[in-house]
């Protein structure tokens, strides 16, 4: 007689994961290296931005007590007594009348207060003078940017484990971080388990399918920020999946293994577990996909047993691994974002158990309405890829109809999802 497992609810399954949760040790990259990375240490603004009162546009520079009288019929003229690039500095104080002719992102001169537009001037020379004039007048602080009007000295711009994105690659480089302070990766391993299973290379052969699982995992692990170590695949035999999940888990910080967690006779997690003397946490949730999800601790390390059947393994890993990879890197909110959405189709399945639908989300007349991303069993590999979000339908409905409210757990790839777009015109207008 197999041993019934007694399902628990998925809140508690994710508490017992996170009572391992760990802080990622720090360690120093090369700014060139920091894009993807997570901040280990809040960045503090070391001086203002801009860091002195500069020119936004190219011009001249002149104190605005001179262009009080100007006007069509009675142009005032200043002379033009030096002329200053962006990078350099005018070292002369600017006297009554005079100009100095400026470039974009040049510091305003000692004396003066305004810049006029190079729009708004005409020039001239006399006797190898150059002179400008102007025809109305400006008031002192036209056209200046002001030292600190970014940013402030003191500011705390990054927070601590703040996802490092090319805006913030640009604050780390404004502040001369050459050297960035991040959390050291997460080493996750992977290993694949099942007779079936080819590796992509290999020709399809009769009862055997190919390794999707160890990809897609792999993928949600950089996704989610940790290191990737695949250790391969193994087929259902005991003793060397018992030596390889030993070495593997060595080597890594957590391990996460696909297949063979059920009860069929080749279900070898369990028993892998029990001669490794790891504590199973739980063994069945009451959620579909992945009620099979299991996971084990030895020691301070994590093992994540998670389904073969694709769709599972995927709800598995983004319930469970996500969050633990997340708050190693200092976040207090590591789940999967959550948000109401309107469900765009009807869905009639009974949920005994809470249901993770693969859907897509998207926005209609200004609401975010979601429908199932394709086919919704727990070995469906199809509605994976289109899928931008979780569909949460709360163990013991009956099923859902099109219009009612419901939640949506928002996954990470939208960088790289089509979104809906009426017209670049519309856009961008
Ligand atoms: N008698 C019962 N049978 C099953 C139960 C149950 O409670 N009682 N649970 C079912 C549920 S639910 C799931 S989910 C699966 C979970 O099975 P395992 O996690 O043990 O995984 P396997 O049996 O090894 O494989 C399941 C399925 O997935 C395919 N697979 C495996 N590895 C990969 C891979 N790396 N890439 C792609 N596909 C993979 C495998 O060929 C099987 O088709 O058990 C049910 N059975
Ligand atoms: O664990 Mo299975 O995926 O519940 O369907």
């Amino acid at each position: 007689m197999v041993e019934k497992r007694q399902p628990i609810p998925v809140a508690e399954a994710v508490h017992r994961v996170m009572d391992y949760a760990f802080q990622a040790k720090k360690e120093h990259v090369s700014l060139t290296q920091a894009h993807g990375r997570f901040i280990a240490q809040a960045i503090r603004a070391d001086h203002d931005v801009p860091a002195f009162d500069r020119s936004p546009y190219d011009g001249y520079a002149i104190r605005s007590v001179d262009s009080q009288e100007a006007s069509s019929q009675h142009p005032v003229r200043f002379q033009v007594v030096g002329e200053i690039g962006a990078g350099y500095v005018y070292e002369d104080v600017v006297g009554d009348y005079q100009a100095v002719r400026i470039m974009t992102g040049a510091p305003i001169p000692q004396g003066c207060d305004a810049v006029v537009m190079l729009e708004l001037t005409q020039t001239f020379e006399e006797n190898h003078q150059k002179y400008m004039s102007i025809k109305r007048p400006f008031e002192a602080g036209t056209n200046i940017s002001y030292k600190g009007e970014d940013v402030q000295q003191g500011a705390v711009l990054i927070e601590q484990g703040q996802y490092i994105n090319p805006g913030v690659m640009a604050l780390l480089a404004t502040f001369g971080y050459e050297q960035v302070p991040v959390y050291r990766k997460t080493v996750i391993g992977v290993l694949a388990t099942g007779s079936e299973l080819l590796e992509p290379g290999e020709a399809l052969q009769p009862g055997k399918i190919r390794n999707s699982n160890a990809y897609m995992i792999m993928a949600q692990i950089e996704r989610a920020g940790a290191e990737v170590k695949y250790f391969g695949k193994l087929s259902d035999d005991l003793t060397l999946c018992i030596e390889n999940v030993e070495k593997a888990l060595q080597e890594v910080d957590i391990l996460i293994t696909t297949g063979g967690v059920s009860v069929g006779d080749y279900d070898y997690l369990p028993a892998i577990y029990e001669a490794i003397d790891a504590k199973v946490l739980f063994n069945k949730i009451a959620m579909r996909p992945g009620s099979v999800t299991t996971v084990a601790a030895r020691n301070d390390k994590l093992l994540f047993g998670l389904s073969g059947n694709p769709s599972a393994c995927y709800v598995g890993f983004e319930l469970f691994v996500r969050p633990i990879i997340r708050s190693a890197y200092g976040h207090t909110q590591p789940h999967l974002r959550r948000e109401p959405a309107i469900l765009g189709a009807d869905f009639t399945k009974p949920n005994p158990f809470t249901r993770f639908v693969r859907a897509r989300i998207e926005y209609e007349k200004g609401k975010l309405v979601t429908v199932p991303s394709g086919f919704d069993k727990s070995s469906a590999v199809s509605s994976l890829a289109t899928a931008n979000a979780f569909i949460v339908l709360p163990g013991g409905s009956r099923g859902y109809e099109k219009g009612m409210q419901v939640d949506v757990l928002l996954l990470e790839d939208l960088q790289g999802s089509e979104w809906p777009w009426d017209n670049i015109e519309k856009s961008y207008r």
